[in-house]
């Protein structure tokens, strides 16, 4: 029976506190240094790696963090997890997005449902409908194939399945496998929508509206405006929308759609790229296969993330090594900085991922906790960052730990020698120049020239971004996010803080305001 205790409760926890401290100017020069590298990283799945040789650890402080989770259980609170218990206590509901992408643990029911039979029935159907627009079983009222598709959705219902389709886009045109060019509408910001419906055909443009809860002001207002282009384009919307929503929602039993698919309550927003949420938009545009190899390499990172021991572990090592970060050594925020133009939307999904799961200050019980819990969370591409925010992370007064993402070949293999080498080995020096930099710094007489380095950097290393790696990189920051609750202590899967803004939206478009809300409405001409 797991326990669930706040972290500052945890001996282990409070024995960290006391422990020395990593010097990284120190360890990560010479022949340390390079021993490091070698010796501090951990195997994640589709063959990436996850080296924190450029964290401020040592043996005592990863010993400290394996006591740690242990302590806090964080194996076994992740086995009671996938076999469908009631984690999301905010909400008294089950997580079960892992079972969207394989099976860890026993069959869980619930609904009167094999909940691992129904998200696979999805998929499957998902499937054989793209397979109908792919082979061109479904046309248009002209008779002619869609050729785009356009995921209307907000939240945990765009910023996955998009991060995820920028991913991939490249790898797939490379692979002949990019079928339908994919576009996104998300913000209630009429600029939004109408520039995407400028630059598509809408007679050839599947939509798929995409609400789990089906209530959600920015997509409805979406759909309508999307449905009044399409009328006012003389089309019948009903030929052209899909709907993903979950089968209690109010748009579940509307016959305005042309195919719906359905998740359901156990699986958050956030947490839903793996489900129709994702499978939808990634299936027509690239096709079933690549979804399933996506969904395939997302199953083999959680089988890793389900082992007990963190230094085999990645996901747990990680999370233990970004609470050290945050609580021990009191540092703010994380910055994710992938190098790979592909992820550059990949930041922005981890932002809603990791700051709507665990930014928050009461724990499971609704209790205030006493300590930090999630961080800042933000991040660019490298190394379009080096030439933005790098200079606060070099020489700010905050030390921000970095997450760096970097892969061997690119994606397209298009490339250029330019003075001696290709555009991909500059990419790659970059990532490796500034970990070092970042790490040891640079003494300098010349105060503003002076680099006092000692900030912490881990890197996930892969060979090329394909989909099976994209899955297991995704697995791998939601089961970090997943751990770092624990440790917390943390509900990591309701979002109450989102609520409060929409009810006041909602009186403001309702004119029903005084004082304050009142003026900033006739300011804004509400
Ligand atoms: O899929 P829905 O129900 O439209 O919700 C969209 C998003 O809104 C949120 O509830 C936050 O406002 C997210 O958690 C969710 O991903």
């Amino acid at each position: 029976m797991n326990e669930w205790n706040n972290l500052d409760k945890l001996s282990s926890y409070q024995d960290l506190q006391k422990a020395g401290r990593v010097d990284l100017t120190k360890v990560m020069a010479g022949q340390e240094g390079s021993d490091r590298v070698g010796k501090y990283q951990a195997p994640m799945a589709a063959g990436l790696r996850f080296n924190y040789a450029a964290k401020q650890v040592d043996d005592d402080i990863l010993k400290g963090l394996c006591k740690l989770a242990e302590e806090a259980q964080l194996a076994s609170k992740f086995e009671e997890l996938y076999n469908g218990a009631v984690i999301n206590t905010g909400e008294k509901r089950l997580v079960l997005h892992h079972l969207t992408r394989g099976q860890l643990g026993g069959t869980v029911n619930a609904d009167g449902k094999d909940k691992r039979a129904f998200y696979t029935e999805q998929q499957e159907k998902i499937a054989a409908f793209a397979k109908k627009v792919h082979n061109g079983e479904i046309l248009n009222e002209k008779g002619e194939k869609f050729t785009t598709v356009v995921q209307i959705g907000i939240g945990g219902s765009d910023l996955g399945p998009r991060a995820m389709y920028l991913a991939l886009e490249n790898w797939a045109r490379k692979n002949n496998t990019c079928l339908m060019e994919a576009k996104f509408i998300s913000n209630v910001d009429p600029d939004d929508a109408a520039n995407v419906l400028a630059g598509i055909d809408p007679s050839r443009t599947i939509f798929i509206l995409v609400s789990k809860s089906g209530t959600t002001l920015e997509t409805l207002t979406n759909e309508s405006f999307v449905k009044d282009a399409l009328k006012n384009a003389g089309l019948d919307a009903s030929k052209h929308m899909i709907a993903v929503t979950s089968e209690t929602s109010p748009l579940a039993g509307n016959s305005d759609y042309l195919a719906a698919f359905f998740m359901d309550d156990y699986i958050g927003g956030r947490y839903s790229s793996t489900s129709s949420v994702g499978g939808a938009v990634l299936s027509l545009a690239f096709g079933p296969e690549v979804f399933a190899r996506f969904l395939k390499g997302a199953a083999e990172a959680d089988k890793l993330s389900a082992g007990t021991d963190p230094m085999q572990n990645a996901a747990m090592l990680d999370a233990l090594i970004g609470v050290y970060e945050r609580n021990v050594l009191g540092y703010p925020a994380t910055a994710v900085l992938p190098y790979s133009q592909a992820l550059s939307r990949f930041p922005a999904h981890l932002q809603q991922l990791d700051m709507e799961s665990n930014g928050k200050s009461v724990n499971r019980r609704g209790e205030p906790v006493d300590y930090p819990t999630g961080p800042i969370i933000f991040g660019e591409p490298g190394t379009n960052g080096q030439h933005s925010f790098y200079q606060l992370l070099h020489q700010g007064t905050d030390i921000i730990p970095l997450q760096f993402i970097g892969f061997v070949n690119s994606q397209a293999e298009t490339d250029v020698t330019i003075q001696g080498s290709t555009s991909q080995q500059k990419l790659c020096a970059n990532v490796a120049a500034q970990i070092m930099a970042f790490a040891c710094g640079k003494q300098d007489e010349n105060r503003n020239k002076n680099f006092a380095g000692n900030r912490p950097s881990s890197i996930i290393i892969g060979d090329k971004l394909t989909p099976e790696a994209l899955g297991a990189l995704l697995s791998h920051y939601e089961n970090k996010v997943m751990f770092q609750g624990f440790l917390w202590n943390l509900n990591s899967f309701d979002q109450e803080g989102v609520q409060l803004g929409k009810v006041l939206a909602k009186r403001v478009l309702a004119h029903e305001t005084d004082g304050a809300l009142k003026a900033f409405s006739d300011l804004l001409k509400i």
